[in-house]
């Protein structure tokens, strides 16, 4: 008997990851920032967590190709960054909410999102549609048509998430989406985080160690611009113990591995649980080959 076989099943993957840096270099100002970063990400939620300073808001903005890398190599949805990319087409299938977004205090929710779909380069015709369902899926439909200079702090975070999202990114870049948001909005962005995952690569910056364990199925921990650990949730967990610091068994986590880090070599404490979710199969093992 035949089954039905769904387009995804049926389309060749055009990229084995979303995201795929290798001894990334970027700057912010004259500081090294970002310093020869190792990371493959692909389909799925993943949580970018490190201390303040470790570099997290420039390895956004370099993988939103607002900064420009200084050393390495970066390919984003299959396209090199590096040398003349065609940075035209990566950004029609990005989504990005910067840590603090400009827009015009007049604009209402629902033109501030019309105008960043055009600034993206949507077709025209499916604008409206696609600003609606943004705004739909931020839970702001009963304030489409308010001015955006008289949104909360909360509202106005929703608001930056549906310009993220209008174009349905392939990669959606989120730094620190839940400030500003209270624990209700928290949960229900969590859903709509796991829900966009399922066919999109999302990175989400926070401080927030219980957001990445309600919402990310793979978390990074970055510190000094350089990739510390990366593995999902449970194996975060798993790192912790009864003398780490912490309220939950992934805050000790991330106390013992950020211990672990400062206290050893930088590469020694290096370390890689399993293989990121979605991309090619690593058969378990870390970019030189040995047992991760
Ligand atoms: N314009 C700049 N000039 C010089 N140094 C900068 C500049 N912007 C950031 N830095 C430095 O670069 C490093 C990384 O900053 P970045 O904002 O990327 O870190 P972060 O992890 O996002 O920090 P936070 O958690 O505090 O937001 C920090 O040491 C910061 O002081």
């Amino acid at each position: 008997m035949m089954r039905a076989v769904s387009a995804a099943e049926t389309a060749p993957p055009v990229y084995a990851w979303a995201v795929h840096a290798e001894a990334l270099v970027a700057r912010a100002g004259r500081h090294v920032a970002v310093d020869r970063l190792d990371l493959a990400l692909g389909t799925g939620v993943h949580g970018l967590l490190g201390p303040n300073g470790a570099g997290k808001t420039t390895l956004m903005r370099t993988l939103a190709t607002v900064v420009r890398p200084s050393g390495g190599r970066l390919h984003l949805l299959g396209e090199p960054v590096t040398g003349r990319a065609d940075l035209r087409r990566i950004r029609r299938g990005l989504g990005y909410l910067p840590q603090h977004f400009g827009f015009y205090p007049r604009f209402t929710v629902r033109e501030f999102v019309e105008y960043m779909a055009w600034l993206k380069e949507m077709p025209k015709g499916a604008i409206p549609g696609a600003v609606q369902r943004a705004i739909d899926r931020v839970g702001l439909a009963g304030r489409a048509d308010r001015r955006m200079k008289t949104l909360s702090g909360g509202m106005l975070r929703r608001a930056g998430i549906a310009q993220a999202i209008v174009n349905d990114p392939d990669l959606l870049l989120l730094d620190e989406p839940t400030v500003g948001l209270d624990p209700e909005q928290r949960v229900g962005f969590r859903e709509l985080l796991r829900e966009i995952g399922t066919d999109c690569c999302v990175l989400t910056s926070t401080h927030l160690v219980e957001d990445v364990a309600a919402a990310c199925a793979d978390v990074v921990l970055i510190s000094d611009g350089r990739l510390v650990w990366q593995g999902d949730t449970q194996q975060l967990a798993d790192r912790g113990g009864a003398g780490d610091a912490g309220d939950s068994a992934t805050e000790r986590g991330y106390a013992a591995l950020l211990r672990a880090h400062r206290g050893g070599t930088g590469t020694t404490a290096q370390a890689r649980d399993g293989q990121a979710r979605g991309g090619q199969d690593r058969g378990g093992r870390d970019r030189d080959g040995s047992p991760a």
